[in-house]
């Protein structure tokens, strides 16, 4: 096994930056170049000299192989966050024997290979380091945190004795079997069910925090929805001018509105119109509006045509700066900001409404082996409602079931999963 070294910390210039080293020679190759090393754990202030040249001062730190992130005997080296100490230091560990650079996502594949952490972990870990918002960063801390194990190995257990009940009727076949195991097993069975079936019908609301949360500003020419797009982006995104029909193509623009990650739509204006191009930009409106997750009726105090709300669309008047305009309900103005922030207050809580359905299952390939699992489950209790007969098919099925959650942390079938998850992740991960 190879010891592996990389910058853990970001690349560039900073206070401090944080060389990882980890592998049976990672104590060995810090201490040639530290002189002595500090007792694990504790911090120690060396210079880290190759050749009689000072590289670095530097706070080190040791990990016994038992109390590391990767399981492996690990030093962290802190220096100073120069781009040339940083690349001074990198390339005196690179001439020593048995170090290499350690290639993306590799430290956490070693977590995940030394049973520190589990294969949902390893995505929560992912997840978080790429979380830029609040609701994303909580729930990436909630899969890094194990939940999505503990579950697993909740069901595991239930179905395991479903099995094993089952099994022990195959193996008394020819003689009495004193009880009838099937209530047991089917009651067994629809609890796992529950809970998986409530676990997906979470996985909408996790994706969203995940993916962001669609919102497409919508109303008639001229209402000032691009207007309104640029005040909330901060930036000039759209083109706005007094010509009605300006907006063709849909101009999305990705920020955090309230703590969600929110990609805004600005669409064109909807009206009957003979111009084919304008045409062609309200048919995509519509399209995107009816797919998004939320809708914002910008009105100018006619009805919008073409497309009707959908309860939990917010209906907001705009140019409420203007003197006649009515301001009883949520009212806006693109132009001087009066009302953004309630207007942002307000997606942000229908957001949140639909954010607090999220469960643990947060990636489609959750969501795939919780689908094999309850199709598993669903066989396994029409057999053993068939009667003893069939008890080698449930406990067959129960096994798929039983494969299908181990796969959610990475029991089994893992290896084609690992490269593709790994790929995401950055080096000195
Ligand atoms: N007084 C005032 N004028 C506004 C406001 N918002 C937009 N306008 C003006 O209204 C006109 C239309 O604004 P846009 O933002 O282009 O409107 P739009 O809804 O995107 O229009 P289309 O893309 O053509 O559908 C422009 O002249 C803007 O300056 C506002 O809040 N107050
Ligand atoms: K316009
Ligand atoms: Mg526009």
């Amino acid at each position: 096994m190879n010891t592996i070294y990389a910058l853990a910390s970001a690349r560039g210039k900073s206070g401090v930056a944080v060389i990882r080293i980890s592998g049976p020679d990672a104590f060995p190759a810090a201490r040639s170049l530290a002189g002595s090393l500090p007792e694990p754990r504790r911090a120690g202030l060396r210079r880290l000299v190759e050749d009689g040249d000072i590289l670095d001062e530097a706070v080190v730190l040791c990990f016994a192989a038992d109390a590391s992130f990767t399981g492996e005997e690990t030093v962290e080296l802190h220096v100073h966050g120069a781009t040339a100490t940083v690349a001074a230091v990198l390339a005196a560990l690179s001439r020593l024997p048995g170090l290499r650079l350690a290639e993306p996502g590799e430290f956490t594949r070693r977590a995940l290979e030394n049973g520190r952490i589990d294969l949902a972990q390893v995505e929560g870990l992912s997840d978080l380091i790429e979380a830029e918002t609040e609701a994303q960063r909580r729930q990436a801390l909630r899969v890094l945190s194990g939940k999505v194990g503990a579950k697993a190995e909740e069901w595991r257990s239930a179905l395991i004795r479903a099995a094993a009940l089952i099994e022990a009727t195959i193996d008394f076949a020819d003689e009495d079997v004193p009880v009838d195991v099937a209530p047991e097993v089917l009651s067994l069975i629809a609890d796992v069910r529950a809970d998986l079936t409530r676990q997906l019908a979470g996985y909408g609301a996790a994706e969203m925090i995940r993916e962001g949360f669609e919102v497409a500003i919508v109303g008639r020419p001229n209402a000032g929805k691009s207007t309104l797009l640029n005040a909330l982006a901060g930036r000039e995104a759209a083109i706005t001018s007094e010509h009605a029909g300006t907006t063709r193509d849909v101009i999305e623009v990705r920020m955090d509105l309230g703590g969600f990650a929110v990609l805004l739509l600005d669409t064109a204006g909807l009206r009957e119109t003979e111009d084919v191009v304008e045409g062609i930009g309200i048919e995509r409106a519509l399209e995107r509006a009816e797919l998004a997750d939320l809708r914002v009726f910008l009105g100018d105090g006619e009805e919008t045509p073409l497309l009707q709300p959908r309860e939990g669309d917010i209906m907001v008047q705009g140019k409420s700066d203007l003197a006649g305009v009515m301001t009883g309900g949520l009212s806006v103005s693109g132009k001087t900001g009066e009302g953004l922030d309630a207007l942002v207050a307000e997606i942000g809580s229908r957001a949140a409404e639909r954010a607090s359905g999220a469960g643990l299952i947060t990636r489609e390939r959750h969501r795939a082996a919780i689908g094999r699992a309850l199709v598993a489950l669903e066989s396994a209790e029409l057999e053993v409602r068939n009667g003893p007969d069939r008890a080698e098919l449930a406990s067959e099925n129960l096994r798929g079931a039983i494969r299908a959650l181990d796969s959610l942390v990475g029991r089994v079938d893992v290896e084609d999963l690992l490269d593709q998850i790994f790929s995401s992740f950055c080096i000195g991960k």
